[in-house]
């Protein structure tokens, strides 16, 4: 067998007397593209932060490539794009410039993908001068999806990608996600409380519960399970009340 791309084995996170994960166990395998799936203050955010190593767990251990997450080598780094929450943009540089410091650090930067990507997602001459910092919500987070996809991860984690997006925008990422980066094979693991979203791409969902992964599977497996076991057609909404109540 091959081996994971992410183990984690008996995760604890605690803030204060708080336990936001609690013993966690989950393996995502390569191409694998889950929907993480939570209520609010249920922990996306911090597992995806301890999985990445960008917050320090309690106990437990992660690898990402098969390597511990607290020490992963550069080659290893340079294979994640990660898309944080709130985009931590450089504001006073311009698109143009931001994704040039990029560029130079990572080994595998397709500039064609980028510019394609700029020029789709409306980021026309007078955007690409402007300082990251007058970009609307929005834009600031087409920009910081743009980065991550710029160098064509393996592993691509996205915490709630798509919140400041308009319909369009969540449309176009999608099909993004499913044409350029699905079938690369990237392993992809995001975030979202836009369920229709989900139900769009028809992936593979996760539900994070009291600090646990209590549910895994396919959607349309786990949706015709559910109808069975209830006798009704059950929506991903209706499962995801049933879930993480
Ligand atoms: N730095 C911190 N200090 C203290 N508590 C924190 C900190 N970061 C997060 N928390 C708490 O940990 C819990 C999990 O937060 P987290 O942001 O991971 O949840 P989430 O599932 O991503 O939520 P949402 O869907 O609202 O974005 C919440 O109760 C939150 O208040």
């Amino acid at each position: 067998m091959t081996e994971p791309i992410i183990r984690m084995s008996s995760v604890s996170k605690h803030f204060g007397s708080k336990t936001v994960l609690d013993r966690l166990d989950w393996e995502v395998n390569a191409g694998q593209v889950i929907g993480l799936l939570g209520r609010n203050g249920a922990g996306k955010s911090t597992l995806m932060e301890c999985l990445l190593g960008l917050r320090e767990t309690d106990l437990g251990s992660i690898t990402i490539f098969g390597e511990e997450t607290g020490s992963l080598s550069e080659a290893a780094r340079a294979r994640i794009g990660y898309v944080p929450q709130s985009a931590e943009l450089f504001e006073w540089m311009t698109p143009v410039q931001m994704l040039d410091y990029f560029k130079a650090l990572y080994p595998r930067w397709n500039e064609d993908k980028v510019r394609a990507l700029l020029q789709r997602w409306g980021f026309d001459t007078l955007m690409r001068e402007r300082a990251i910092g007058k970009l609307s919500g929005g834009e600031k987070q087409r920009l910081s999806i743009i980065r991550a996809l710029g160098h064509e991860p393996d592993l691509l984690v996205l915490d709630e990608p798509v919140s400041a997006l308009d319909p369009v925008g969540r449309r176009e990422f999608l099909r993004e996600l499913v044409d350029g980066v699905i079938e690369r094979g990237t392993t992809v693991l995001f975030s979202t409380h836009i369920l229709s979203d989900l139900e769009r791409v028809a992936l593979d969902v996760a539900f994070l519960k009291d600090g646990r992964i209590a549910l895994q599977g396919e959607l349309d497996t786990l949706l015709e399970g559910a109808r069975r076991t209830t006798g009704q057609p059950l929506s991903l909404e209706d499962l995801f009340i049933e879930v993480t109540q």
